[in-house]
């Protein structure tokens, strides 16, 4: 079985969960996909592969984007950097405000994101795009530059890539 193939394989373990967390939603779930060895190292494999040699450390969004950042990191011998929702780091260094599918929220940086340093953007699903949108200014608020962005899922329809047209995605839903 290819690479390839284990990422169609992906594809198909992507749970919908409808109304979920609120009416209207077609929640996609990645769990099952997460439980499945092959089908993880493919897809963090692909997610990370255009940026080879590119890049000094990981940054992912809480909290999915958490569990694909610290394989990729792992995986490229990359640091990590968690950007968490506001209020859970205990020396945040940075913030940025915005608004998503089903909801608005604030995500925070520590000091250990530098200045120069060339950061891969990791989450898991692409929707308004509004929450990499705000990673990209984190990034920039530390004076560190965004060597790519990468996302397991693109939500299509949702006007995600308009708003971070250079992001990497490996399924479309
Ligand atoms: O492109 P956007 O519209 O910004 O949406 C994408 C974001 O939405 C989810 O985060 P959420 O904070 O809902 O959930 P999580 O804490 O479970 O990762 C998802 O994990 C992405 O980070
Ligand atoms: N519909 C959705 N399913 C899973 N994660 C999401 N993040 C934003 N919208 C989402």
């Amino acid at each position: 079985m290819t690479a390839d193939d284990d990422i169609l394989r992906a594809r198909g373990l992507i749970r919908v969960v409808h109304d979920h967390p609120e009416p209207g939603i077609a929640f996609q779930d990645i769990t099952p996909l997460l439980a499945d060895a092959r089908a993880l190292r493919a897809c963090v494999e692909a997610m990370v592969a255009p940026f080879a040699g590119r890049f000094d450390v990981v940054a992912g969004l809480e909290a999915r984007g958490f569990l694909l950042a610290g394989a990729a990191a792992v995986l490229t011998g990359s640091g990590l950097i968690p950007l968490r929702k506001a209020g859970r780091l205990p020396a945040p260094a940075a913030r940025a405000d915005y608004v998503l599918e089903y909801g608005q929220a604030s995500i925070e940086v520590s000091e250990d994101l530098g200045a120069g340093d060339r950061v891969l953007v990791v989450d898991d699903v692409l929707a308004t795009g509004g929450t990499l949108a705000a990673a990209h200014r984190l990034v920039a608020a530390r004076g560190a530059s965004v060597a790519g962005s990468a996302c397991l899922l693109e939500l299509d329809g949702l006007g995600g890539r308009d708003v971070v047209p250079d992001v990497h995605t490996l399924i479309g839903v």
